[in-house]
């Protein structure tokens, strides 16, 4: 695991995408994993830009999302779905439909849960997956107590996780119970993981899935297992980390060549 802590979201925002473009220049084609929240967008933002301005090329790529409300009407303007086309896939030039989402509106849902595997799996896999990181340590949707090798499934939300994001509602009694998240064991099939944290609020959060015993309460903890996992972090979300010293001193001292 590599914890990388920076001055801010533009610097988070132009390290991830400089991974992301390094990895579209490399493999056109590229599988991207993209996750909705707050953390994200500076990454969507700086590569939006790039498409813009650059030309960064997204026309090859396919994307899957990493979770999905249940019960939400399609098109729902808070549906996952619709908020990673919002905030990121319509602003560069990939082919909709190659962007893939689970199906929380689907009337079998395990079945749903099934095909989206196997076309993951049909695609080649996950090749950079972007994470946020919930308050009681949750990925995708997958909350404290997940197992560890869990695959795409269907999840009940903890009540601080429908606070967090009842911000998104109209009301706290209109965010939905159920979830289909992308399971633990999936995410940790993805070649890269770049989890991102920022603000005070995640700061106990990352102390524990960074620093803490690798178990299902903390369900990020299990990226302490991943071969190539990148945690970029602000100054407010390092100010629990014991090694906080040791991680700067070994990002400034990175060989110019190494990328994340
Ligand atoms: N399912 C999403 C997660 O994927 C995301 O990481 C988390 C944190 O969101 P934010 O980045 O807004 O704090 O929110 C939701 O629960």
């Amino acid at each position: 695991m590599e914890v990388v802590i920076l001055s801010g979201n533009k610097q988070i925002g132009a390290l991830a995408a400089d991974a992301i473009e390094a990895l579209l220049v490399r493999k056109p084609n590229a599988v991207l994993g993209l996750a909705t929240g707050s953390s994200p967008l500076p990454v969507y933002d700086e590569l939006a830009r790039r498409h813009q301005e650059s030309g960064l090329d997204f026309s090859q790529a396919h994307a899957f999302a990493l979770d999905e409300y249940v019960g939400l009407e399609p098109g729902h303007p808070e549906s996952y779905r619709e908020v990673i086309r919002r905030e990121f896939t319509d602003r560069v030039n990939i082919d909709p439909a190659n962007v893939h989402s689970p199906d929380g509106a689907a009337e079998d849902l395990p079945a749903a849960c099934q095909a989206y595997e196997d076309t993951m799996r049909e695609l080649g896999g996950v090749d950079l997956q972007i994470l946020g990181v919930g308050t009681d340590g949750h990925i995708g949707f997958n909350e404290p107590g997940s197992s560890l090798a869990s695959r795409t499934r269907i999840k009940t939300l903890i009540e601080q996780t429908r606070k967090d994001n009842a911000r998104f509602f109209k009301s706290i009694d209109d965010v939905p119970h159920h979830v289909v998240t992308q399971g633990l064991g999936t995410i940790m099939d993805a070649r890269h993981v770049v989890l991102i944290a920022t603000g005070a609020q995640k700061a106990q959060a990352v102390r524990d899935f960074v620093e803490g015993p690798v178990a299902a309460i903390c369900a990020a903890s299990v990226l302490q297992m991943h071969p190539h996992a990148t945690i970029l972090i602000d100054e407010a979300a390092a100010s629990s980390l014991k090694l906080a010293d040791y991680y700067r001193h070994t990002y400034d001292n990175k060989p110019k060549w190494q990328t994340i």
